[in-house]
């Protein structure tokens, strides 16, 4: 350790300005949480408010064609916003070897990682982050990652980092077949089942891949891995490794149910956008993730938004019958930034297009 790192500034200046990123501030060694990761008590995921009696479907996607495949899915993303899918199609090896290279990543030297900071990285679809939007946040989130935008095979060769790259780019391959048949079941159920280029552009024109790393924390029930937030995509497909640490916000009054890891199984979550283009009849849940003590965790998701000058509300055909709508019209372009304009804060988001 060159300096010590003592004063809040320091730690700013350390994590988030010269990009060494929390993963950084603990390959140095820090032995106490940082004041500026330590949340708000209230913010802070209280042991007793945990439902280990409940838990989130998973569903065997291998029959995906077949209609009570279908209903499962629709009935569990209007129900709970989230479910795993397991025989799902994206080959166990393909997964083992993405979250191995996800660690390989954050394991490499500084030096290596901040190739990748936005002011260096070789390409802007690939950037290293820290925390989740460290400008506009109070208290930052025990949190790195990489974030892949997917434009195109020969585009990841040339530019996504060596350590990540190939692993990376077969799961991109596999998941997006994957991707295609989660949305024609989830769209059936909304009438709109026609697919031409203008629906898959304004539903999946951009596919982001995240490596996230929340490296061991000393006292993990004090900071926020990831803070209470619903995704802002139109779904999102998400890989964990065997850490646990992950909670969705259940039914009953502040209540949280842990996803459990299941060997070979993706989690699949509803995002706000989805929830506005059918109007309320999907939901994205709240949920949060806490990094652990003992182990380094992993997680990939890869966020299905819409073209970023796709305009999301109600989806014609949802509304055909007279229902009313209750969201308006609104870029995705500003979605995305109102998003990133604040820290997590649990379902606002989708407060800036309610009519
Ligand atoms: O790490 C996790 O399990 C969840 C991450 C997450 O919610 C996100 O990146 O949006
Ligand atoms: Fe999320």
């Amino acid at each position: 350790m060159s300096a010590p790192i003592s004063s809040s500034s320091d730690v700013i200046d350390f994590v988030v300005h010269r990009g060494n990123g929390v993963t950084g501030l603990v390959q140095i060694g820090v032995e106490s949480v940082p004041d500026r990761y330590i949340q708000p008590r209230e913010e802070r995921l209280d042991p007793s408010k945990l439902e280990t009696q409940e838990s989130i479907p998973i569903i065997d996607f291998s029959n995906w064609a077949d209609p009570k495949v279908a209903e499962s899915i629709c009935d569990a993303a209007s129900k709970w916003g989230f479910f795993q899918i397991v025989n799902h199609g994206v080959p166990l090896e393909v997964l083992e070897d993405l979250k191995n290279a996800a660690r390989r990543f954050f394991e490499l030297p500084g030096e290596e990682r901040k190739k990748y900071l936005k002011e260096n990285s070789p390409s802007e679809t690939v950037r290293l982050c820290t925390s989740f939007s460290p400008q506009a946040e109070e208290v930052l989130e025990w949190k790195d990652y990489l974030t892949l935008l997917w434009v195109s095979e020969s585009e990841a060769s040339a530019f996504w980092p060596p350590a990540c790259r190939d692993q990376a780019i077969a799961y991109m391959k596999k998941a997006e077949v994957l991707i295609r048949r989660l949305l024609e079941v989830l769209l059936k159920r909304l009438h709109t089942k026609e697919r031409d280029r203008t629906k898959e552009y304004m539903l999946m024109g951009e596919l982001r891949l995240s490596l996230n790393y929340y490296p061991r924390c000393p006292s993990p029930e004090l900071t926020a891995g990831v803070g209470r937030h619903s995704d802002i995509s139109t779904i999102t497909v998400l890989l964990q490794d065997e850490t646990g640490g992950l909670y969705v916000r259940g039914a009953k009054e502040d209540t949280w149910i842990p996803v459990p890891p299941v060997k070979g199984a993706l989690v699949v979550n509803i995002g706000d956008v989805l929830q506005i283009m059918s109007n309320d009849l999907y939901k994205s849940i709240e949920h949060r993730a806490i990094a652990n003590r003992s182990r380094n965790r992993v997680s990939v998701p890869i966020f299905v938004n819409p073209g970023p000058d796709t305009i999301i509300g109600p989806l014609p055909e949802v509304l055909e019958s007279g229902e009313k709508p209750v969201y308006k019209h609104v870029t995705f372009a500003d979605y995305f930034k109102h998003f990133f304009s604040k820290g997590h804060d649990g379902k606002n988001t989708i407060e800036f297009a309610r009519i």
